[in-house]
Parts: C-alpha cells; structure tokens; sequence
C-alpha cells in the first residue's frame, strides 16, 4: 500500500495543518476549501489568512472548491466541525472510491443523532475504511513544524502501518491503535470538559479545582468511552489524557477560552460573537449529556457545562452543584 497523494476536506486551522503534514510527509496535497477567499489567499501569497494566519504553506498544497478534484486522491482526510461531518461526506460521496481510506479528524458528537464520526461516515459513505486520527496537536503548533504525537486508529492492521508510515513526519509521530471508538471519545469529550477548565481559571478558582476537573473529567470521558464499546487503554493515551490535558491548559484552545470568558462574567452569546472558528465542546455538549443519559453513564462535570451553556444555570450554581455532590469512593 503506497500513497502518494492525499485530499483534505475542509480549510479550517487544522485542515490547513494536516495538509502542511501530509506535504512534508512528501505527498501532493489537494485541499478543499469553502471559502473562495481561502483559495485566493493560498493562491497568491501561499497562506490561509483566515483559518490559519502566519504560517507559510508547502508548495505542494493546492487549494481548490470543487470536491471532484479529490477524486483521484489516494488517502483522505476528512476535517470539517463535527457537526457538518454528515453534509460534507454526503458532498464528497459521489467521488468517493471503496479503495480510499478516510481519516476522521475531526472532535465531535453529532447533536441530535447522537453519532460519532465513524457512525457518520458508515452511514454517508458504507464502502469506505474509515481511521480517526486524534490527540494533543495545536493546528499553529503542527503547521510551523513543532514536535507533536497523536493517535491514528484503524480497525484494519495494515492499513494502520501504511498510514502511520505515510502521515509520520520528524516532528509528527502519529501512534498506532485499534480502537476507533476510544479514540473519537476522547476527542470529542475533552473539549467540553477544557470549558469546565477554563471557567475555573477565569473565575480564579485555583490550580487544585483545576487538577480536580482535570482528573474527574478524565474519569467521566473513560466510562463514556467504555460504554460506547471503546477501550479505557486508549483513552489513557494521546487522544483522551494527552489531548485533555493540552486542551485544559492553554487559552490557545478555542473550547478552554470560551470557558475563560464564561467564567470571567460574560455570556455565552458574549464569548462566541464574532467568531469564525469552532468551538466543539458547545457544539457537541448537548449531544453529550443526552448520550450520557442514554448509556446510564454519570458525567457530572458535562453533564452541568452543557446544562451551562444551555442557559439552564449560572457559573455559580454550576460550581455549587458539583460541590455539593454526595462523598463516595473514587473510582473511574
Ligand atoms: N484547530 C486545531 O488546533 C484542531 C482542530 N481539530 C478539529 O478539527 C475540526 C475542524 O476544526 P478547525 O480546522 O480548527 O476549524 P476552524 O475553526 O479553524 O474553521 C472553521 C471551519 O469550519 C468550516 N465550516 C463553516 N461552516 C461550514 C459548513 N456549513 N460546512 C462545512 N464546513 C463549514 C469552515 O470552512 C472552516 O474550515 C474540529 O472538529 C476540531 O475539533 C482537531 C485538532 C486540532
Ligand atoms: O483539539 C485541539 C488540540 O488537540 C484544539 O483544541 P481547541 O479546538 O479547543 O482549540
């Protein structure tokens, strides 16, 4: 199995950073782009503006609209907000070939169907293989060459080694895994709990609530992933720790910022105006509580940020309601 050219679906920050990878990883890159303003600006000056400012891009990605250019990709990845996953797919599936295996990259819940990633893809797109690749990975850190590792999970072993061999570059080093379920809950649960996160840091809660929400909050996303069929092994690896604990200690997230302005007095309409970029814990925490709810799994700390964001209590109340939680053992 040799791949030579990869397709990107999606320009955002991270889209633009794996197609920097894949470009260093030595392929030719297509990357597909809503926005023409995008294409133009990676056209004429070679940098995503928008998504991804100051860093200068590969020569060998090019930037384009039109989903049947992809067509002839080796390898995919797929990378737009979890909760456009479905549409995307959909529009890319009439230039989808069986033989191409797609990577989910992508941190999410889909609201209302209450789906992961690889759920969405199987129903969008039965034939394809699907791999997640997932963990602590700043897209301005990945794109400007700094060290990171990740998870790649496939289900199909040599698949999984041909991948990981493809998209490893010096600074890049992608870790193999089976387990795609555990891998996609990680992701998707450590953005709501870096809200949590950081409305601790914005109401100045101090640096032992903050390893508490860490700690409890990794205990919530491994029974979570555990219910959906996944392993708690790897949610102890890059994609559930690792990613968590990036993601609750830097305002460079866009999920942990939006819990620093929560927590600082503004409102969630305040904190999310203006912005362009995603901030999956929002999107996805509705779809989290419910699917909590469903599988019987007690995720206090989600259960109350999404109640939070719902409008449904204040940063008070929310603090209040986990810290008058009965006593009991600690375990996961
Ligand atoms: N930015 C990062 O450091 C990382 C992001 N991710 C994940 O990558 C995914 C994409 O996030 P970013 O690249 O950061 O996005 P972004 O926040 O930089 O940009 C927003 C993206 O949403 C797209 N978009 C807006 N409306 C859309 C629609 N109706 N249909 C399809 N796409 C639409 C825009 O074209 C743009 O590509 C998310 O699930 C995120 O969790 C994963 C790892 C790192
Ligand atoms: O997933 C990320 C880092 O691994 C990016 O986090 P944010 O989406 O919160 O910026």
């Amino acid at each position: 199995m040799e791949f030579r050219t990869a397709g990107v679906i999606g320009a955002g920050a991270w889209g633009t950073a794996l197609a920097q990878v894949c470009a260093r990883a030595g392929l030719a890159v297509t990357l597909q782009a809503r926005e023409a303003e995008v294409i133009d600006s990676i056209a004429a000056r070679r940098v995503n503006e928008a998504f991804l400012p100051g860093v200068e891009l590969d020569p060998a990605i090019r930037a384009t609209s039109d989903m049947a250019e992809l067509a002839g990709c080796d390898l995919i990845l797929a990378v737009p907000p979890a909760q456009h996953m479905r549409a995307t797919l959909a529009a890319f599936a009439p230039h989808a070939r069986p033989e191409v295996p797609i990577v989910l990259c992508s941190k999410g819940i889909e609201r209302g169907s209450l789906k992961l990633m690889t759920d969405v893809l199987s129903e969008t797109l039965p034939e394809a293989t699907a791999a997640v690749l997932s963990g602590p990975s700043f897209a301005a850190e990945v794109a400007r060459g700094l060290p990171s590792a990740v998870t790649l999970a496939c289900a199909d072993g040599a698949l999984g080694e041909a991948l990981l061999n493809t998209l490893s570059a010096p600074a890049f080093r992608p870790y193999l895994a089976t387990d795609l379920i555990g891998a996609e809950a990680g992701g998707a649960l450590k953005n709501v709990l870096a809200i949590a996160c950081g409305i601790v840091e914005g109401r100045q809660l101090g640096r032992s609530a903050h390893a508490a929400v860490i700690t409890r909050g990794f205990a919530e996303m491994t029974r979570l992933a555990v219910a959906l069929g996944g392993e708690a092994e790897t949610v102890a690896g890059l994609c559930g720790l690792g990613d968590l604990v990036l993601t609750c200690s830097s305002p460079q997230s866009r999920n942990m910022s939006l819990g620093l302005a929560l927590g600082q007095g503004q409102s969630v309409e305040q904190a999310l105006a203006g912005k362009r970029s995603v901030a999956e814990g929002y999107e996805s925490a509705p779809a989290v509580r419910d699917l909590a709810a469903r599988l019987g799994v007690e995720m206090p700390i989600a259960e109350i940020t999404a109640a939070l964001l719902a409008g449904e209590t204040t940063v008070d109340g929310a603090i209040e309601a986990l810290l008058s939680r009965p006593l009991k053992a600690e375990r996961i």
